[in-house]
């Protein structure tokens, strides 16, 4: 999308709302390259986000994923697909607003039957699935809500579709180079 003019979109938005599934088809569609936070975490430390948790805890992985966030920020023609926790680090809105922010807003009953019977997710490790998802959704909505673009996914799409609603949301809040001459 020429529109775009280059400018990175990075998705945020709870685990299980499909940032790295969406964020993959999102890439393709805008010929854009594709970046997973996670995914480069996991690279750095050479291993995987469960382990970083268990031997050196959240805060050294958080400490992680900003170093990460500060590098793709130098990028362009980037989608980044962050991790759930990334807006919680107001240090991080730094490199976010260097870019197009969109946050996939999903149900928590959709999340939960997303991530039941998941295992690479540490935080859901510890307690009822539903209600740990709940209780983040809580603590972080007021940062979710800092984004650019919202999309809510109404029940049942597919990511196909939820990347092409998101690219139409994108759209409304890119003003054009020169505003076009209405007169
Ligand atoms: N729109 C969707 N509809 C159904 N399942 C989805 C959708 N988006 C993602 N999923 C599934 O939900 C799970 C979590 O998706 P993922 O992309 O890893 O989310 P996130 O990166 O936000 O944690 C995966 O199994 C994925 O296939
Ligand atoms: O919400 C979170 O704090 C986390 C989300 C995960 O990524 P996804 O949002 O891609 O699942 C991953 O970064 C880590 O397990 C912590
Ligand atoms: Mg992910």
């Amino acid at each position: 999308m020429d529109l775009l003019r280059g400018v990175n979109i990075y998705l945020v938005g709870m685990m299980g709302a499909g940032k790295t599934t969406v964020g993959r088809i999102l890439a393709r569609k805008l010929k854009y390259r594709f970046f997973d936070t996670d995914e480069l975490i996991v690279r750095v430390a050479n291993q995987s986000i469960a382990e970083i948790f268990e031997r050196e805890g959240e805060e050294a992985f958080r400490e992680l994923e900003t170093k990460v966030l500060g590098e793709l920020s130098a990028y362009k023609n980037s989608v980044v697909a962050t991790g759930g926790g990334i807006v919680a680090r107001s240090m991080n809105w730094g490199y976010l607003h260097y870019g197009v922010v969109v946050w996939l807003d999903v149900p928590v009953d959709q999340l939960y039957d997303r991530l039941r019977s998941d295992t690479a997710r540490p935080l859901l490790r510890e307690g009822e699935i539903k209600s740990k998802l709940q209780s983040l959704l809580n603590e972080r909505e007021r940062f979710y809500t800092q984004a650019d673009v919202r999309v809510s996914t109404r029940g049942g799409e597919r990511p196909e579709e939820v990347a092409a609603r998101a690219i139409e949301e994108i759209k409304k809040v890119i003003k054009p180079e020169t505003a076009p001459d209405l007169n």
